[in-house]
């Protein structure tokens, strides 16, 4: 008897579609009749709501009143994804819902394709964010996320006629968005520019000009545990938007411009991944959301309190700063506690120490955030005089443990012109850590060794996870149904590290010939989703091989089309036999940050290999590639569960963590991929013998660079390399223009920071055995399903629950 625990409301199919037709009449104002798939899919958003809302009000109650210290969670970006399906299986409502839809003439799927995704984040860092408050609010934590409402979020991909990347705007918020409640009786006011004056010995910040932080708040609806905690999402406007003097002049544009530079702040995500922003409104929009966090905090934990204790501050709650783009918090924090409640220093630092703790989540020089001194003095000249003599401090305190000038020098948090985020998180909070056990040794070897040497107690490690509700219950409902089958229980939705219960049963061949088949019917599914929204005809008796992340050099799609490119020669010219040819399809998805040329010329170059490729009939029906426009949330969900070979390549030492990887394996797909970042630990817990791996080490790595590295050398030595590096330059994928790619092949034996041609014999040498095992299906579905049994670490409830140990000590409520 199969055990089913999973939410399951007591309303009746009947009862919610009477709660949609209302929700249709009196907040849609239109009759069952005229209403539309959109029409519905407000209604019965709003529906939904409803039925959480005792729930967030109990959370927020017993929050706030109880003794269960809460998390706040800071990010610049939180990659939510479409909501409606979430929280339908959160509320116990699906079953109803699909009834109901159908009731009123419509189809379940067509109502949740008309929401519109949400796109206020980049990649992983913001993705993970998302699947973080899902875990809190699972494991009945109480917490905020705490971020910016962009009006804009990231840009629409697609490509012209040649292949290159177009960027469009995100335009999220043009039709009604049901999910955000708009709150302007909570607002706060936040300040920037102006001075600080000497006032009865007091400094006072003498601001020029201030903005409305107005909170949009998202309810965070727990799976299971009854809860249902709060994502505040702050929007800017003007205290004085419109200038009627200047309108009356016919200056009409002037008159608006108080507005503008207002909304200006919340008006658009910055587009770049894993590389700092040096843009001062970027340090308008971190500093906006954090002021109003900081203050909105205060209010909620001490309600109606002209003086509250604030040195029970990080009792009430503790802060994680989502990488750097928070930090500026710190000197917030000690600013309000010194200036706005009369705190002495040291009580202040003691407080703000106490309560934040950051998270990196990257290796990268270039994405580590460092501030021009001048910036933050002409922006916030009062933080900039804290962020000297929390500094000072530093230095006194660095000083005091014996540690020598040269160190000192080289830790530095304020350096005279610039001001280093990252130094500042890691001695203003109380924990750092990486996200992936290799990622976090090396902050402490390398990056941040001279912080670890001297605080070895603050830095930990907490490796990245997804949640199992979105990417493996709604994403792959056919795995789900086999997973619950297999282990008689749908409890492993809620204890993922359950799923070992199927390693015994990957030794049953009929049980492994079912994973087969909920594989097969899934790349059935994403043939129909490809032609509905890119209208390509996928071949799905083709190895379903995938590349989904970022475009970024260190991830090296640069060697996936390289290793592509020296097949489909090898196909060309017969240097593989007919017989040998594994038929494969190649997915590629990935946004370029717009500005960064090397990377949409790389996606230039895939989208062409493409066009050639999929137009020769000599390679029809072996090998075909797609560059898929607008990798999102959406294309992941439909996607990883129809793929059987995910990429995972990046230069050992510089993806921090990955979390597609993650994804990927949880949903049977057999990784390729380097020793690097959450591979390492992947890779250990499904087994040597499951994950194809190849690669220079990260020592391997170093020594490369130590001894001088030289990609020619490469080139010259692998003639697969050579001939896909010379198709790339004879205009063979650009209509016979030998220029169209001459930057990038430049790049590639010149330079080639990210060591591609190093590390493709290896790459080229292990797809043999890739496509070896393959022809075994019963084997490669065996290897599949214990990738599967063995990821339950990777669940973002475990992520949380080592974060509640090591860092935040509190728990859920009572
Ligand atoms: N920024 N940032 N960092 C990243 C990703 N690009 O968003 O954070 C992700 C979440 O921690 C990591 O998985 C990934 O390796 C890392 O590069």
């Amino acid at each position: 008897m199969t055990e089913i625990t999973a939410p399951k409301s007591p309303v009746t199919t009947a009862e919610f579609a009477d709660e949609i037709r209302e929700q249709l009449k009196y907040t849609q104002n239109v009759t069952a009749e005229q209403a539309t798939a959109a029409d519905v899919y407000v209604a019965a958003s709003k529906a939904v709501r409803n039925h959480l809302v005792d729930s967030w009000f109990k959370t927020q109650s017993d929050m706030v009143n109880g003794n269960t210290k809460a998390v706040g969670y800071f990010s610049a970006e939180f990659l939510m994804g479409k909501q409606l399906e979430n929280a339908l299986l959160n509320a116990g409502l699906t079953e109803q819902f699909d009834e109901a839809v159908k009731e009123l003439g419509f189809q379940p799927k067509d109502i949740v394709d008309a929401e519109y995704e949400p796109g206020l984040g980049n990649g992983g860092l913001g993705r993970l964010a998302a699947c973080y408050i899902d875990s809190l609010a699972s494991l009945g934590v109480p917490a905020f996320g705490y971020g910016i409402q962009y009006k804009y979020g990231i840009f629409k991909q697609t490509f012209d006629e040649n292949g290159k990347q177009v960027e469009t705007p995100d335009y999220w918020l043009n039709n009604e968005e049901p999910w955000g409640h708009i709150d302007y009786n909570r607002d706060q006011k936040v300040s920037f520019g102006g001075e600080v004056v000497e006032e009865n010995g007091k400094k006072v910040w003498k601001p020029a000009w201030s903005v409305r932080a107005v909170p949009v708040d998202y309810m965070v609806p727990g799976y299971e545990s009854g809860r249902v905690n709060t994502l505040r999402l702050w929007t800017a406007k003007s205290y004085d938007e419109f200038d009627l003097l200047t309108f009356n002049k016919s200056e009409y544009l002037d008159a608006v411009k108080p507005q503008v530079k207002a909304e200006n702040i919340s008006k658009i995500l910055y587009p770049e991944d894993s590389t700092k922003v040096g843009k001062e409104l970027r340090l308008e929009q971190q500093y906006f959301f954090v002021s109003a966090s900081l203050h909105d905090a205060i209010r909620v934990f001490y309600p109606g309190e002209a003086k509250p204790d604030l040195t029970t501050f990080p009792n009430k709650i503790t802060f994680q700063l989502n990488d750097t783009h928070p930090v500026i918090g710190i000197p917030e924090l000690m600013r309000i506690l010194i200036d706005e409640y009369d705190y002495d220093w040291d009580t202040a630092w003691s407080i703000t120490q106490k309560t934040f703790n950051y998270t990196c989540h990257t290796l990268l020089p270039e994405a580590l955030e460092v501030w021009p001194a001048s910036l933050i003095g002409e922006l916030l000249p009062r933080h900039l005089e804290i962020i000297k003599k929390i500094n000072e401090q530093f230095e006194d305190e660095l000083k005091g443990k014996g540690i020598d000038d040269a160190t000192i020098e080289r830790m530095r948090i304020y350096t005279g012109d610039s001001v280093r985020m990252a130094y500042l998180a890691t001695y203003g909070g109380s924990y750092v850590n990486g996200v992936a056990a290799l990622h976090s040794q090396l902050l402490k070897d390398v990056t941040l060794k001279d912080f670890s040497d001297a605080y070895p107690d603050k830095f930990t490690n907490v490796t990245n996870g997804v949640t199992p509700r979105r990417f493996i219950k709604l994403a792959n409902p056919g795995l789900s149904d086999l997973i619950t089958e297999g282990l008689g229980t749908d409890k492993w939705l809620s204890n993922l590290e359950l799923l070992e219960g199927l390693v015994p049963l990957a030794q049953d061949d009929e049980f492994v010939k079912k994973f087969a088949a909920v594989k097969n019917a899934n790349k059935h599914n994403f043939v129909a989703f490809a032609k509905q929204h890119y209208g390509i005809d996928v071949d799905e008796n083709t190895l379903f091989n995938t590349m989904v992340k970022r475009l970024h050099e260190y991830k090296r799609q640069s060697l996936k089309i390289l290793a592509v490119i020296s097949k489909y020669a090898a196909i060309k010219n017969g240097t593989v036999s007919a017989d040998d040819i594994l038929p494969r399809t190649v997915f590629f998805g990935a946004k370029a940050a717009p500005g960064y040329y090397l990377a949409k010329m790389t996606i230039e170059l895939i989208n062409n290999v493409s066009r050639v490729v999929n137009n020769d009939p000599d390679v029809k029906g072996k090998l075909a590639v797609y560059m898929l426009p607008n990798y999102n949330i959406e294309m992941a969900q439909n996607l990883i569960p129809a793929t059987e070979l995910d990429e995972q390549i990046s230069q050992a030492g510089k993806e921090a963590s990955g979390t597609g990887n993650m994804k990927f394996a949880l949903n049977g797909a057999l990784t390729v991929g380097t020793l690097d970042g959450a591979n390492v630990e992947i890779r250990e817990r499904v087994g040597a013998e499951n994950f194809f791996l190849f690669g220079m080490t990260v020592e391997e790595v170093e020594k490369q660079y130590a001894d001088g590295y030289d990609p020619a050398k490469y080139y010259e030595a692998d003639p697969r390399l050579k001939q896909a590096v010379n198709l790339v330059a004879d205009g063979t994928f650009s209509n016979g223009d030998r220029n169209a790619y001459a930057p990038l092949v430049a790049d590639w034996l010149t330079k080639d920071w990210f060591m591609t041609l190093a590390d493709f014999s290896a790459y080229a040498d292990i797809q043999g055995e890739i496509e070896q095992l393959y022809r075994d299906p019963l084997e490669w579905n065996r290897k599949a399903l214990l990738n599967v049994a063995n990821s339950g670490f990777f669940s973002s409830d475990r992520s949380i629950e080592d974060y509640l140990e090591r860092i935040w000590h509190t728990g859920p409520l009572a």
